[in-house]
């Protein structure tokens, strides 16, 4: 009720355990706190929230018009509600290393459990166009030391992301992925790789937690669970789709009120009165207010 329970230490120090642990963690996209609660309700193991859902959200495209603290309260209304890590995008950073390292310190006080911070020159664009441009090896490393300095807990999971190799190749990208790491990124992002084997060059160039982004209608092949688990990924994010799917099903409700004038043949495809309560744990607010769910909604 209200909010999760657990601390967002607890959270960071159960992520890092589990991320520990080799496996392949699947984080869904959350595009709103509601959401989230869905993604935790079904079972899956942290919440991914995209840069490019919240700008599309505030109805804008995903070149780096949000802001940090728009940024850091969206993080922390989806991170409060839900049991789950939740890692969220922090783009180029918002700025100069000194804009990053306070940066961190928002999206760490937000209550979420880890973020990334990419190598694109501003103004940045989805990792999965093309025309993309990086910044030098130095500008990069510097963005992610002054992240790691940055941090208070040390469980705060700081990702780099790289962009590199839609711009100069998979030998960059592993290039690239080493210096991170040597600044002392906890975990890399390695954008746009195209094929399996790309992701296991990658695996086999560092040592530290890998990310696969399995976003739809860009540069990668959208892989299974298992099949990334095999080549060693360990967090899987499918950031928009379920923005795109709620999207998607709304504009076929829209066409069909345009065509028939009621939604009574979208009951089915629906989520029902009783399963968002069940969601909001609306019952439990009972025990503040005996008046506030003393009503039954039948099926
Ligand atoms: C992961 C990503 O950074 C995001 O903001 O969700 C995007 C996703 C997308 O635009 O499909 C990206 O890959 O750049
Ligand atoms: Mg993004």
């Amino acid at each position: 009720m209200l909010y999760a329970r657990t601390t967002p230490a607890e959270k960071r120090a159960a992520f890092r355990e589990r991320l520990d642990s080799g496996e392949l963690l699947r984080l869904p996209g959350a595009f709103n706190p509601l959401s989230a609660r869905l993604i935790e309700r079904k079972g899956f193991d942290g919440v991914y929230i995209s840069g490019a859902v919240l700008a599309a959200d505030l109805g804008l495209p995903d070149i780096g018009l949000t802001t940090l603290s728009e940024v850091a309260g969206r993080g922390r209304q989806i991170a409060r509600v839900t049991e789950l890590p939740a890692i969220i995008d922090a783009d180029t950073g918002f700025g100069e290393p000194m804009n990053v390292a306070r940066t961190v310190q928002e999206i760490e006080d937000a209550g979420l459990a880890g973020l990334h911070i990419e190598d694109q020159v501003n103004p940045k664009r989805c990792g999965h166009l093309d025309g993309k441009q990086v910044v030098d090896a130095e500008t990069a490393t510097k963005r992610i030391r002054a992240a790691v300095d940055a941090r208070r807990d040390p469980n705060l999971l700081v990702m780099a992301r790289t962009d590199i190799r839609a711009a100069e190749g998979l030998d960059a990208a592993t290039d690239r992925a080493k210096a991170l790491v040597d600044a002392g990124a906890d975990a890399i992002f390695p954008e746009a790789m195209r094929t399996l084997d790309e992701f296991a060059a990658m695996r086999a160039a560092v040592d530290v937690p890998l990310l696969a982004n399995m976003t739809e209608f860009g540069k990668s092949e959208l892989f299974s669970v298992q099949q990334l688990a095999d080549v060693g990924m360990n967090i899987v994010i499918w950031p928009v789709s379920m923005l795109r799917i709620s999207m998607g099903a709304t504009g076929r409700a829209l066409d069909e009120l345009n065509e028939v004038g009621h939604l009574t043949g979208k009951l089915d495809e629906m989520q029902h009165r009783a399963d968002l309560y069940d969601l909001l744990d609306y019952e439990a607010y009972n025990r503040f207010d005996t008046s506030v769910f003393n009503f039954r909604v039948e099926r």
